[in-house]
């Protein structure tokens, strides 16, 4: 038998160049580019970096998850449901939009950066009709690992040293920010099956038996031969970085922007309620966001 390795390896890495998106935003898009397609159960990762000026006025959301991490900054939401609120630095707002949300995301003017992540998470055939939820952290909420001074692991989801996340994943998820100091080395488990990867946001780190160098605003994607551990080292500089894992869905993917359902009669059928207000979009109707 071909023994299984004990670290899974580095792939690919690819850098993610800034962009603009949504109204006068300016975002780096890790998973979800055209080298960094179907990560499933991954759809986008946007790392968001601008000026208070621009933003993500109203806009719908169906048939996945939407996870906003902030870093820098404050960014206020406002739903068709009247649910609002602003998350600031190390807040985490985890939004399964199931069978409909409609929103606006828009950073609050007085601040002089707006920097975080989201990640948007597909869900299985049966939950992608769900009731919407939001499940929101405070920075002090989140629990963090340290298996060794100057290492810190946010766990925003799923698990790591022992140390559990509250968040419900119905895809299940791991979603770790890992803060290490330089000449340090960890060993992050992960289910054999899990498809993952790391998204560097400051300094270098090395993975794998290989020690495969990560650098900023670079996309590491794991290999896929059932390793059940992830070997990460620093040498001569801290590193800050997220390690982001999942359970494919193997389900067929047909997206139309903010709208990611199965088939293709799905995603006629999602206009249609968007478009007439009903399904789930009622609340839709005639609804103008108060913030953007
Ligand atoms: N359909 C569609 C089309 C274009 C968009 F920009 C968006 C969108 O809202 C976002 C894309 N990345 C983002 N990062 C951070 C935040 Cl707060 C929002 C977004 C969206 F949903
Ligand atoms: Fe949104």
């Amino acid at each position: 038998t071909l023994l299984t390795p004990p670290s899974r390896s580095i792939i690919k890495s690819i850098l993610s160049k800034e962009q603009s998106e949504g109204v006068g935003a300016k975002i780096r898009r890790s998973i979800g580019r055209p080298e960094l397609r179907n990560h499933d159960p991954f759809l986008m990762l946007d790392e968001f970096d601008s000026d208070p000026t621009g933003g993500f006025p109203d806009h719908p959301h169906r048939g996945f998850e939407t996870v906003t991490y902030m870093l820098e900054g404050q960014v206020q939401h406002e739903d068709f449901a009247g649910h609002k609120g602003t998350i600031g630095p190390g807040d985490l707002q985890w939004m399964t939009a199931g069978r409909g949300i409609v929103h606006s995301e828009m950073p609050v003017k007085t601040e002089t950066r707006i920097h975080g992540l989201q990640l948007w998470i597909n869900l299985p055939k049966e939950h992608k009709m769900c009731e919407p939820q939001y499940q929101e952290l405070r920075d002090g909420q989140i629990p963090r690992a340290t298996p060794q001074d100057g290492v810190t692991i946010k766990v925003i989801a799923g698990e790591s040293y022992g140390v559990k996340s509250q968040v419900y994943t119905r895809t299940p998820t791991m979603y770790l920010d890992f803060r290490m100091e330089k000449n340090k080395a960890v060993t992050q488990t992960i289910p054999s099956t899990f498809t993952g990867f790391i998204y560097m946001l400051k300094g270098k780190a090395y993975i794998g038996d290989k020690e495969f160098e990560g650098k900023a605003h670079h996309t590491l994607t794991f290999s896929e031969d059932g390793a059940e551990t992830v070997k990460i080292q620093t040498k001569d500089e801290d590193a800050h970085f997220v390690f982001i894992a999942g359970e494919p869905l193997k389900e067929p993917i047909v997206q139309h922007g903010p709208f990611v359902m199965n088939t293709d009669k799905e995603i006629y059928d999602t206009f249609v309620d968007y478009q007439y207000a009903k399904n789930g979009f009622e609340r839709a109707r005639n609804w103008r966001s108060t913030i953007a």
